[in-house]
């Protein structure tokens, strides 16, 4: 029989990532006042998403003060938060790991920024070290004091940190705002096999081209309120509010 007769195997889905052993995440009632003003407002948020969860919107909506809640920085006014089925904690929290936009490092060698994390973690081995530097590519660079990288270098160097602590839940604040196009593809790359490998991403960012090529999941929030809550194919395709449909247009939601 010729080639062109045999059937045609349609190519196997990917395997979908693990999922974290800190999922389900329920968000029940929570609202957040500072100085007065109502800030956030979210009756539920439930994610169970393998993967990247994307949190999107608007300057000031709200995206920060929601990760910085999840993560256990700062407390709500009211509501509750839960991972995996136990209440929001300082344990809970050692599970989790925070990249933000502006890298926080020490004024030492790039190599003695991974150690000091990795012996708080009593991790401290020169092959963990090695390997992490590997993973983002600085292996190079590991004896150059920190602050002498350039921005996309500090901010593999941040993600390095992270990694550390093997996070259940990487959160990431905007990290790549300040990166060239070169150095945002190289950190998302690492982030997506992160995912793949079965931590858990929830990456905030106001930048459509990035939550498309990077989310499972979108969350959209406007003004305090999560107006939309699904998956990317789904969200990018027919979005369902008006705020995350005018977003998306290019238009400041109203
Ligand atoms: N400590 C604070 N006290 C009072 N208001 C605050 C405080 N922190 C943040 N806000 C306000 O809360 C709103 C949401 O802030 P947040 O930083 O979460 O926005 P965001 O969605 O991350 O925006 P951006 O994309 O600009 O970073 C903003 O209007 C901000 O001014």
């Amino acid at each position: 029989m010729p080639d062109t007769l045999l059937p045609v195997m349609p190519p196997a889905d990917p395997p979908a990532p693990a999922r974290s052993a800190l999922m389900p995440l329920r968000v029940r009632d929570l609202t957040l006042q500072m100085r007065g003003q109502p800030l956030l407002d979210i009756p539920a948020l439930d994610l169970d998403c393998a993967g990247t969860t994307v949190i999107m919107g608007a300057n000031g909506a709200g995206k920060s003060l929601l990760l910085r809640l999840l993560h256990g920085l700062i407390a709500p006014s009211s509501g509750t938060i839960a991972w995996g089925g136990a209440a929001m904690s300082p344990a809970i929290a050692r599970r989790q790991a925070l990249v933000f936009q502006k890298p926080v490092l020490l004024r030492r060698s790039v190599a003695a920024n991974l150690d000091f994390v990795l012996r708080a973690r009593r991790a401290g081995t020169a092959e963990a070290r090695d390997a992490l530097l590997a993973r983002v590519g600085l292996t190079h660079k590991a004896s150059q004091p920190a602050r002498l990288l350039s921005g996309g270098e500090q901010q593999r160097l941040a993600l390095a940190r992270a990694l550390a602590t093997r996070p259940d839940i990487l959160f990431l604040d905007e990290p790549t705002a300040s990166l060239d196009p070169a150095a945002v593809q190289s950190f998302e790359g690492i982030v997506s096999d992160i995912a793949d490998e079965g931590t858990s991403v929830i990456f905030v960012t106001h930048d459509v081209g990035q939550a498309r090529r990077m989310a499972r999941e979108v969350v959209f929030l406007h003004q305090g309120r999560i107006t939309e809550h699904s998956a990317a194919p789904r969200f990018f395709a027919a979005p369902q509010s008006r705020a995350a449909r005018a977003y998306l247009a290019g238009q400041l939601p109203l």
